[in-house]
């Protein structure tokens, strides 16, 4: 029998990776539990066939279970949920800074978890997610969750202690390329384009260079090269960069992501002890 999937929480995250899977055809409609605060939010959802619910039957009826919430959250669902989900549920904790073992310690108990890190690109089945697992899961298991997250775009096993820089990497790196798309449009637009026809034109250069890196495997600095013509147009934009600290800057903030991330483990890890 094909597993039930439920989602608790389905915000930006939750349903982007409902999406992909759906997209994907990984799962049917009628193989997704869907539970939200604020349940007729997702009245889109129950329209399509996928079973809309509160957080107790979405826990008590899916085989794997994503919690979707805010890590602040977690502490609040778990305890709600905690006495009525399947000995055997899988549990994919997808917040930044929870680790598995304090999923475990908030079930009270020894239960299958899987730490993940997707991103929001899921919704276009190009998401790029790291997860890590917990001892308890066996092959089948671990091939079932891989195929799961591979439904939405690309995924690699990692071990848990990199989880801050998945978050850094593709997390929320993702927000960083939003922010650079946009300011190049509106350089763009100060130069006299359409804002429209800019992030077509801004838009289709971030695409193009990420498949070039990911499909040559070339440098990316090898690749910088190529485009940097002897005293050309290129180069000047460079040394303006450069200039700005350009690097450091971004440098600067994917460190900041991870710290954040260290921090929240630490606040997680303490509130379960109350
Ligand atoms: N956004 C991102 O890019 C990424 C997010 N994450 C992680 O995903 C998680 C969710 O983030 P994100 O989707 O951005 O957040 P959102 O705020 O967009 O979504 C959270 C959802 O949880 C719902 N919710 C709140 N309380 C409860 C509750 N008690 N029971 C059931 N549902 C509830 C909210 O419903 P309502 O709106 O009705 O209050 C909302 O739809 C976080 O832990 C985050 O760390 C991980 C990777 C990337
Ligand atoms: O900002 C956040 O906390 C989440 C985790 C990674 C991306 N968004």
């Amino acid at each position: 029998m094909e597993p039930m999937i439920g989602m608790i929480g389905c915000g930006n995250m939750g349903r982007a990776i409902v999406e992909g899977i759906l997209k994907a055809k990984v799962a049917k409609e009628n193989q997704i539990y869907a539970a939200n605060r604020h349940l007729e939010k997702l009245s889109d959802l129950a329209e399509r066939g996928i079973k809309t619910a509160g957080n107790l039957e979405t826990a008590a009826c899916s085989d794997i279970l994503f919690l979707a919430v805010k890590p602040h959250l977690y502490q609040e669902v778990i305890e709600e949920i905690r006495d009525v989900v399947k000995p055997d549920v899988i549990v994919v904790a997808i917040a930044a800074g929870i680790s598995i073992q304090t999923v475990k310690d908030l079930f009270q108990r020894e239960i299958k978890v899987v730490r993940a890190m997707p991103n929001t690109p899921a919704l276009v089945g190009e998401g790029m997610s790291g997860i890590s697992f917990d001892t308890l899961l066996n092959e089948r298991e671990k091939k079932m969750i891989i195929k799961l997250f591979q439904s939405f775009g690309e995924v690699q096993v990692v071990e848990e202690r990199l989880m801050p820089a998945v978050g850094s990497a593709s997390g929320s790196s993702v927000a960083f390329v939003f922010i650079l798309m946009e300011a190049m449009a509106d350089a763009c637009v100060k130069l006299g384009m359409g804002r429209e026809q800019a992030y077509v034109f801004v838009g289709q250069a971030v695409k193009g260079g990420a498949a070039m890196m990911l499909e040559t495997k070339k440098h990316p600095g090898v690749l910088k090269d190529m485009v940097c013509s002897p005293n050309g147009t290129t180069i000047a934009g460079v040394k303006a960069l450069e200039q700005a600290g350009f690097r450091y800057a971004v440098m600067d903030a994917l460190d900041a992501c991870a710290k954040r991330t260290e921090e929240m483990a630490q606040a997680s890890s303490t509130v379960k002890k109350r």
